[in-house]
């Protein structure tokens, strides 16, 4: 083992996502000794051109040898550009890009290759982190979820709180900090909640070239079409009891309940569907969370922000309202996630994945 990854106290490990939205690559410096925050460093992103976003949609659903190449390519030299400019790095954690997802059948994809990019930047790199999670029965994700266990005890949290992604697609993980091990029985409870931004980037982007519709501008004025809603809220998904994970693309019909909508309704009615997903979420909460904090670039709309808030009895708050970035969390989390793997601590559990015990999943790759 490397000297660096090797060493006993704090490291600076670096945490790279690049999410289900498809709008770019984050990456953000941790200093953790695997189990608590000890500090945050430098964070960046590189969005991903227009090209590279279509190059990596046509790839979505691709499994490896399907035709991957390309969407390989796009992942790596984004990857190596923006990894490249941070400095004193210890380790890396390499979430990689995530094509296809079914840990039921053929398991999970994430494009990316970490031996290639420990070698790009002379570093050790964490990677594949969600395999051997499903090799052992669970659902390879959510991941990010002991790192909100470490979000909790460092916000002083005394009680349960909720932290909700709400990426391309949604996923919550209820946490109890009293616990103090992420990984004993009733510290956590993860899962997804349902689609979240994907499909209204997918409407906007389709309907008006847009990659997202900001800060809900198209949504705000149009009106939730109810039937189309609870067409939705059928899917047995919903009542399924967590953990439960989902592919992005996983509720197509999504798009055939809004398709004769006017835009502004259809991005209303998208926009309501995920927000109820996550009302049907919080159900599964086994006790009701003192604040719910949400992460991930949807706390950015207001129109999704308002309709969560109306509907739940706990306050609805961005995670700046606790000191956390919520840009950077999911690449935190990976960094986080890295130090864990390189320590041989568990990644995740029964109850944030559904894996048979705790896991450290993940590859460690060397220059
Ligand atoms: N100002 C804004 N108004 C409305 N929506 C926004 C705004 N800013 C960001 N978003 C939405 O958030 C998305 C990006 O979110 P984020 O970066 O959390 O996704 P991700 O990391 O790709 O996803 P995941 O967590 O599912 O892997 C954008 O594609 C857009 O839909
Ligand atoms: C398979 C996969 O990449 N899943 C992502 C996706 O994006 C959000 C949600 O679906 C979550 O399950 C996960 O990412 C987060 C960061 C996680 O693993 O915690």
């Amino acid at each position: 083992m490397s000297k660096a990854v090797a060493k006993k106290g704090p490291v600076r490990a670096l945490g790279a996502m690049s999410g289900t939205s498809l709008d770019g690559v984050d990456a953000a410096v941790i200093v953790t000794d695997g189990l608590d925050i000890l500090g945050f460093g430098e964070s960046d992103y590189r969005e991903y051109t227009e090209e590279e976003r279509a190059v990596l949609s046509a790839a979505l659903g691709l499994w490896p040898g399907e035709g991957e190449e390309k969407a390989a390519e796009v992942v790596m030299a984004a990857h190596e550009a923006l990894l490249g400019r941070f400095r004193d790095i210890d380790l890396v954690g390499f979430h990689g890009q995530t094509l296809a997802h079914e840990p039921r059948g053929r398991g999970t994809h994430q494009v990316g290759d970490g031996d290639a990019l420990a070698t790009a930047l002379n570093l050790p790199v964490v990677w594949d982190f969600r395999s051997a999670d499903i090799e052992m029965g669970g659902e390879g994700a959510p991941l990010a979820s002991f790192y909100h266990h470490a979000c909790a005890r460092w916000i002083g949290a005394q009680g349960p709180v909720a932290f909700l992604n709400m990426g391309g697609v949604g996923n919550l993980t209820w946490v109890d900090p009293r616990i103090a091990r992420p990984e004993a029985e009733g510290a956590l409870l993860s899962f997804d909640t349902g689609p979240a931004n994907a499909p209204v980037n997918d409407l906007v982007w389709a309907r008006r070239g847009l990659a997202y519709d900001k800060d809900g501008e198209l949504a705000r004025q149009g009106e939730v079409e109810t039937g189309a809603l609870e067409l939705f809220l059928d899917d047995p998904y919903f009542s399924r009891i967590p953990p439960k994970s989902l592919d992005r693309n996983a509720f197509p019909e999504m798009m055939s309940l809004v398709r004769e909508l006017k835009d502004e309704d259809a991005a209303a009615t998208l926009m309501g569907m995920a927000a109820a997903a996550v009302l049907r979420g919080m159900e599964h909460c086994p006790e009701p969370p003192e604040m719910l904090l949400v992460t991930g670039g949807g706390r950015k709309n207001p129109v999704l922000m308002e309709m969560l808030s109306v509907s739940l009895d706990c306050p609805v708050q961005p995670v700046e309202e606790v000191g956390l970035d919520g840009d950077m969390l999911e690449a935190q989390a990976f960094g986080y996630l890295a130090v864990r793997v390189s320590r041989g601590l568990p990644t995740s559990c029964p109850s944030t994945t559904g894996v048979k015990m705790s896991v450290g999943g993940g590859k460690v790759s060397r220059p």
